[in-house]
């Protein structure tokens, strides 16, 4: 029977690692917290991270890197995105043959604001690597725990081993779907968490449906903007990886960045917020880097702004949106077409 190796045991680590169990994979989940890993190996349960739900036997806990490695056919990354490169210091000297790398994570390293799989690039070398493939979608780890249907979609500039990514996970309540823009997928799924915090911060405010319409709509306006200037498709941002996870992020109870940002416009501060969340809430860094990134390559991102100066320069939420509904006249079409347009005259 093949192995994989899951690294993460958070919500999402523990979710994948039962559709892998369903279809038939030995799991090998690592924890960096050996109690943790003794739990899941001993009593198949995870309650911080996934309460009352009760896990294959193929799913094994370990708190070695080695063991959770060892035999295994492609590894599984799914920790917060600031612990990916330590994460993966760890693991390279230990990789035994070359492995197909996959990673579930949705967020920008701070401080590099490098995506994930340049992350993977720069620190496991060519030579113990298949390569690298992005997981990402609509997908809620409470609901597919639940084997709820759930859509996502596997990018790699290496087709094949989209492919074969895609026959990993695929069964009929999880269904994977290929994409060749790795850039697109990892954009998309990152900084939909920043509009996800202001979807929450409205509903904290007591705004209505027509505030979160135009949120998302805009988000998804400014995330194509600077997606598609780092080389994404543009057509990507319109998929499961862009408005299908908007979507579902900003309308869930279950998104911890929805919960979040509900908090801070309720008038909660922000630390305080994060430690009452105990997960990880990846909007907030990755507002960080994606404010960093606009400015960097001169794109506008007045949702993305707002929100980082809500986080970090202790702006009013509700002073906020005035802002942004005050900003001057646009067309809604013309920015999205002249960014298509120049995607277009690239390829050519
Ligand atoms: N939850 C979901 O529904 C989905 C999440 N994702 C993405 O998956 C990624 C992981 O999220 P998720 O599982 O939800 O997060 P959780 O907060 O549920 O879990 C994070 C896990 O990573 C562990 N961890 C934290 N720091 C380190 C570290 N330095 N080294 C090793 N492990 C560490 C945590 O351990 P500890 O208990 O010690 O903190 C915990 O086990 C994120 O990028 C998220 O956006 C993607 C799709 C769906
Ligand atoms: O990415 C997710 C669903 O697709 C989970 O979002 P949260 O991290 O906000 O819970």
């Amino acid at each position: 029977m093949k192995k994989i190796a899951v690294l993460g045991a958070g919500s999402w680590g523990t979710a994948l690692s039962m559709v892998l169990a369903d279809n038939g994979f030995t799991v090998s989940l690592w924890s960096h917290r050996q109690e943790q890993a003794d739990k899941i190996l001993n009593e198949h349960t995870n309650q911080k991270y996934l309460p009352g739900v009760v896990l294959s036997d193929l799913v094994q806990g370990t708190g070695s890197l080695r063991e959770a490695l060892s035999q295994a056919s492609a590894v599984l990354l799914v920790v917060p995105a600031k612990a990916m490169r330590d994460v993966l210091r760890q693991i390279r000297s230990i990789i035994e043959q070359p492995m197909l790398f996959i990673h579930g994570v949705k967020g920008i390293e701070p401080g590099s604001f490098k995506r994930m799989s340049e992350v993977i690039e720069e620190e496991v070398p060519a030579s113990l690597r298949t390569a690298i493939v992005v997981l990402s979608g609509p997908s809620h780890a409470e609901e597919v725990a639940l084997r709820h249907p759930t859509t996502v979609a596997v990018a790699s500039s290496d087709f094949n081993a989209a492919q074969q990514a895609q026959d990993f996970f695929f069964n009929h309540y999880f269904r994977v779907y290929t994409n060749e823009d790795t850039v697109g997928v990892e954009i998309g799924g990152a900084l939909k968490n920043i509009i996800a915090l202001g979807a929450g911060l409205l509903d904290g405010l007591g705004y209505g449906d027509n505030a979160k319409a135009a949120l998302i709509t805009r988000g998804l306006a400014e995330i194509s903007r600077l997606g598609t200037k780092m080389g994404a498709h543009p057509l990507t941002f319109i998929g499961l990886t862009g408005m299908g996870d908007l979507i579902v992020t900003c309308t869930s109870v279950h998104s911890r960045n929805w919960r979040a940002g509900n908090l801070l416009g309720k008038g909660e501060k922000l630390d305080s917020v994060l430690q009452q969340m105990g997960m990880v809430v990846e909007g907030v860094r990755t507002a960080e880097a994606a404010y960093a990134l606009a400015k960097k390559m001169n794109i506008e991102m007045p949702i993305t702004t707002a929100i980082y100066q809500v986080l970090f320069d202790g702006k009013h939420p509700k002073d906020a949106v005035d802002e942004l509904m005050n900003r001057d006249k646009k067309d809604e079409i013309a920015p999205l077409s002249h960014s298509l347009a120049e995607k277009i005259a690239r390829e050519q």
